[in-house]
């Protein structure tokens, strides 16, 4: 018996990513995204990984899907993969619908819960290679491809995110080139992010149909200056101003904040947002995904490169806006990441969502940590990840005794998976994957969140 309830009916979930966990990238028509050409140019990824096999779920999904439902979990949260369905971001290839098929009907076999993000990163080459998402023209063929996606498995899959972390996929693949397609222009930065945006607004009416619900999941941060100084101020609201409050604005709002609309002046961020565009974007969602991990501590530092750490290769250019801001440690326990470990961040973001945008229902639709992990006696004992996890609940528990309308925890990761610009030097999972194997073993973390989510509590 959980002695610290949740809510009846809420999510207990995890998340992952088709790039990151399924393989196959050329079976049954599936077309290259820009994270098959990143990964597969040298000096992008470490030891020159990519997700050609990743952790093979394309195959091994119904095996997954089974150890969700075997440790308890009630909910699953992936990504669709836009090159699989749409090759060349056109048409319909209905060998790639039919694999998400096979893959919902095997979680709802299992009493889980499908929630389907539509863009998590890869977006069909064909597509970048006419713009991408700098070029207007992207966010249509995104509503389209949200239509197909739609069409296709509606019927079973009731809660749909248009975009993941529109924050990283256009500041860190066309501001610091850390990401696909690795371009290094603010000014592309700042068109790709209004576009993820308008995509997000043109497709959400379209999602709604057939009863179901619509959301975005953007990354967001508790952010603090190292000092009350007016120069370090600033710096934390600009971060927190590019970071938040620009994505909840237009989200929850319809609108873009004026002072981050005057910092990204100089990248001609004026000229990219058009007449009605923001009412598109605006209102839209019945939910709002919240990705979070650690705060950000900020100083004002004109030698500062303005680099989080978000890949092993240093970036020669900062994000825009990030210019001549440092981002310290504050002293807090890191993870293998060196993210700080801060749940009192996570209370902090959620407070502030409920009450500045107050009335959407919230999920954490990422949260967790790597750390350096061991098999002994054909287990894995990662107490540090099972802690982190446990103390950013227990701040969900908090924030939902303070009001806030959480209504479900996805942890990141279900698989240890491919980590982006970090190969597979990274895990997150809740389950170990052997990479030259493909064994998956359910760590200490798993099998105490199972237990959670069977008991709806902390104990
Ligand atoms: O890095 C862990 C996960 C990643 O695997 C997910 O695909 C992605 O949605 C995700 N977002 C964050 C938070 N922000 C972030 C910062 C720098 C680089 C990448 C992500 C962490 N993560």
């Amino acid at each position: 018996m959980a002695t610290r309830g949740f809510p009846e009916g809420f999510a207990w979930g995890a998340a992952t990513a088709s790039y990151q966990i399924e393989g196959s990238v050329t079976a049954d028509g599936r077309g290259a995204s820009i994270w098959d050409t990143f990964a597969h140019t040298p000096g992008k990824v470490l030891n020159g990984e990519n997700g050609d096999v990743a952790v093979d779920h394309y195959a091994r999904y119904a095996e997954d899907v089974a150890l969700m439902g075997s440790l308890g979990l009630n909910a699953y949260r992936f990504s669709l993969s836009w090159p699989r369905i749409q090759p060349g971001g056109r048409g319909v290839n209905g060998a790639g619908l039919d694999f998400y098929k096979r893959l919902v009907d095997e979680l709802l076999e299992q009493g889980i819960t499908p929630y389907a993000t539509l863009y998590h990163w890869d977006l069909p080459q064909e597509l970048q290679d006419a713009g991408g998402w700098p070029e207007r023209d992207t966010a249509y063929r995104f509503a389209e491809y949200a239509q197909v996606a739609h069409e296709a498995l509606s019927d079973r899959v009731k809660h749909w995110m248009t975009v993941n972390e529109p924050w990283c996929a256009a500041f860190l693949g066309y501001g610091s080139g850390d990401h696909a397609p690795g371009l290094r222009s603010s000014a592309q930065a700042v068109r790709a992010a209004h576009h993820l945006l308008l995509a997000h607004g043109l497709a959400a009416p379209l999602l709604k149909a057939n009863d179901c619900l619509v959301g975005a999941a953007p990354n967001l941060y508790a952010v603090t200056p190292v000092s009350d100084s007016e120069a370090d101020l600033d710096a934390a609201r600009r971060i927190d101003g590019l970071q938040n409050r620009f994505f909840l604005d237009a989200l929850l709002r319809g609108s873009y904040p004026e002072d981050v609309v005057a910092d990204l002046e100089p990248f001609g961020f004026a000229d990219v947002v058009q007449p009605g565009d923001l009412d598109l974007i605006g209102g839209k969602v019945d939910f709002l995904g919240i990705n979070y991990y650690s705060r950000h501590t900020v100083s004002a530092d004109p030698d500062a490169a303005g680099m989080v750490a978000t890949s092993p290769f240093a970036s020669a250019s900062p994000w825009p806006g990030a210019e001549s801001v440092a981002f310290v440690n504050a002293g807090r326990p890191v993870t293998d990441m060196g993210w700080e470990v801060d749940p009192g961040g996570l209370h902090e973001i959620l407070t502030r969502v409920a009450k500045e945008y107050p009335s959407v229902p919230l999920y954490i639709t990422e949260n967790g940590a790597a750390y350096v992990d061991t098999v002994a006696d054909g287990g894995v004992d990662d107490q540090e990840r099972l802690d982190y996890i446990e103390a950013h609940l227990a701040a969900c528990h908090d924030a939902i005794a303070d009001g806030v309308p959480l209504k479900g925890y996805f942890a990141w990761s279900f698989l240890d998976n491919f980590e982006w610009g970090w190969g597979y030097g990274k895990r997150f999972g809740l389950v170990y994957v052997d990479y030259e194997t493909q064994v998956r073993i359910p760590k200490s973390s798993a099998h105490w969140y199972g237990r959670v989510a069977r008991h709806n509590g902390l104990s």
